[in-house]
């Protein structure tokens, strides 16, 4: 993505109203390309969304000669979850298919890792990256951090929740730059409850921030009004990809990315990832990431061929 050279908290104004105003083809394996056998829909799989693979050719025409402006989420979408963040690896094939979209539209990783961390798992020159939850973006040409006065106090609650919950085996706190993770994954189910009471103890005690939930994760952020969905429409309006010939495109797995779901409704098409879609607002789905970067690797041919 070309980029210009400022963000500003608030310029992406307040979120769009949560309606929903896209119609969608019902699903069905249209495609004239090369047909998805391995994804037959049923009537409990369309209730949450067609597949945007099975469905793929119904997508393409959803986008109607628009350039799509890609934003994908990291863990849970590109890659696998696993027991721990090292261990979820981006596939030497997946990153090709993203190298391969990024010379075809604009790419946006967006992710609740730190911005570092997820660059460096990523490994691809010229993207946009957004880190801790969009608190933190960089790109060719861009840099913006929103939060810094709040560093101080995510300094603080990172050393009390080492503190008190360094008695609680398979505890993981994770620091990044704009938001402390506390993971369960590796926490015995009956500790989970006391991990909770920890994270919320803490939060309680500092107003500036506040706690948002994710898969086998607790996260403290900065109070602010800012998430995924705020730094995707900000960045579509810094990277003038707002135009009617643009279409944004949000592919994620998680309750944060619900927030760009959100953000997108009436604009561009959110994707969710995995078997849960229940109670999403995202328009598409896929069912895992492997799912994901086949409809990755078809996108990257389709707009190669356009
Ligand atoms: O927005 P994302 O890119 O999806 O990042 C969300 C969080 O992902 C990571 O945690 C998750 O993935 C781990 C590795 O697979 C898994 O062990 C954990 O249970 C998941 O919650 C990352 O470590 C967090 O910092 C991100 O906020």
């Amino acid at each position: 993505m070309s980029s210009p050279s400022r963000l500003r908290l608030g310029s992406a104004g307040p979120l769009p109203a949560g309606d929903r105003t896209e119609t969608h083809p019902v699903a069905q394996a249209t495609d004239t390309g090369r047909p998805d056998t391995g994804n037959q829909e049923t009537g409990a799989d369309r209730a949450a969304g067609p597949s945007a693979l099975a469905c793929f050719g119904d997508f393409i025409a959803a986008l109607a000669g628009r350039r799509p402006a890609l934003f994908l989420d990291y863990d849970g979408t590109l890659v696998p979850l696993a027991p721990r963040p090292e261990l979820a690896v981006l596939d030497e094939a997946v990153r090709g298919t993203i190298r391969r979209l990024s010379a075809l539209c604009p790419v946006a990783v967006v992710s609740g890792r730190d911005l570092d961390d997820v660059a460096r798992m990523v490994g691809l020159e010229g993207l946009v990256y957004a880190g801790s939850h969009g608190f933190d973006i960089r790109g060719p040409g861009l840099r913006t951090q929103i939060g810094q006065e709040y560093l101080g106090e995510l300094e603080g609650a990172d050393i009390d929740l080492r503190a008190r919950l360094a008695a609680i085996p398979g505890t993981l706190v994770e620091r990044k730059r704009f938001a402390i993770a506390i993971h369960t994954r590796q926490v015995a189910p009956p500790d989970k409850p006391a991990v909770a009471a920890v994270v919320r103890s803490v939060a309680a005690e500092r107003a500036q921030l506040r706690v948002t939930g994710g898969k086998e994760i607790l996260e403290l952020r900065p109070n602010l009004p800012w998430d995924k969905g705020r730094a995707v429409l900000t960045l579509l309006d810094a990277l003038g990809l707002s135009g009617e010939g643009t279409v944004p495109l949000y592919l994620g797995d998680d309750e944060t990315d619900e927030d760009a779901f959100r953000a997108l409704s009436g604009r561009g098409f959110g994707i969710r990832v995995g078997d849960d879609t229940s109670g999403t607002a995202a328009q598409w789905r896929l069912r895992d990431p492997a799912e994901a970067a086949r409809f990755l690797d078809r996108l990257a041919g389709r707009l190669a061929g356009s």
